[in-house]
């Protein structure tokens, strides 16, 4: 099976389109796990241990995991996951000339799929897109505030927005039915119009919780006519216990209630 049949298999059986993001950053580690051995991995397990019943999928982001160690703590994170039957998606954002983008899709050795920078063209996501188990998400409109500046930009030749043209271009290329589009919750006529240009591709739509994005939007339009697509919370479920000592049991019951609350609007 391919990373999208493992993941629609995942939302079903688990009645659940969390994607729970795994950015354990150094400065808001709990004590109990600062001076472990792999603070970041021990952390990351005891959340896994916490959501992983709620977790459509787990997203690591690699600027997370700079360094040896950090390369470590994200193998185990990965292998760990993979024990709990959840498939991982790397939040690493790639793009480059395709001799160095084939060495950037040996991520996928290890992950199920990997988000991609479109910004270089086709070549630069050739490595990616020929791994046909493995699921790719482009950056298509993008959740932070500057995500405006240049995916927002009007195509003069095409009478189209940056993102739109990024959007079709992305369902065009999809051979293998790998592709998948990062659509942010926090400009939801915009993730309404990706969905109205790319119908049948899987969306991941950060920026629900700690960004305040739209959540009935981020289900409405995230997913496809078959129910595929995932919304991401990262910090509002790993910290949402920070100053307890509890924590991972308070990551469990946010990852609960905003799977809850997402299937209120499915
Ligand atoms: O458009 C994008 C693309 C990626 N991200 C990443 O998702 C998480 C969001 O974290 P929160 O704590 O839920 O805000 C993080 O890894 C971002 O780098 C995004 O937010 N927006």
């Amino acid at each position: 099976m391919g990373f999208f049949e493992d993941l629609a298999a995942r939302i079903d059986s688990r009645d659940t389109m969390v994607c729970v993001g795994l950015d354990p950053d150094p400065d808001r580690l709990p004590e109990d796990v600062r001076d472990a051995e792999l603070p970041r991995w021990q952390f990351n397990r005891r959340i896994i241990d916490a959501t992983h019943e709620c977790a459509a999928c787990y997203k690591p982001n690699a600027a997370f995991y700079e360094g040896a160690d950090g390369w470590r703590a994200l193998a185990e994170t990965i292998a760990y996951a993979h024990g709990k039957d959840v498939p991982v998606i790397l939040d690493a954002k790639r793009g480059d000339i395709g001799n160095t983008a084939r060495q950037y899709a040996s991520a996928l050795d290890r992950a199920d799929a990997i988000t991609v920078n479109p910004y270089m063209g086709r070549d630069s996501l050739q490595p990616f897109l020929s791994r046909e188990e493995k699921g790719i998400f482009a950056l298509c409109r993008t959740s932070n505030p500057g995500g405006k500046d240049f995916q927002n930009l009007e195509l003069a030749s095409y009478d189209e927005y940056l993102y739109e043209h990024v959007a079709r271009r992305m369902a065009e290329w999809d051979e293998h039915g790998n592709v998948g589009l990062v659509v942010g919750a926090t400009r939801p006529e915009e993730l309404e119009r990706v969905r109205e240009i790319a119908p049948d591709l899987p969306f991941l739509v950060p920026g629900v919780g700690a960004q305040g994005g739209d959540v009935e939007a981020a289900v409405e339009h995230g997913r496809t006519a078959a129910g595929v697509g995932v919304v991401n919370s990262t910090r509002g479920i790993i910290f949402a216990g920070e100053e307890r000592e509890d924590w991972d049991r308070a990551a469990g019951a946010a990852a609960k209630r905003l799977r809850d609350r997402l299937n209120e609007y499915r």
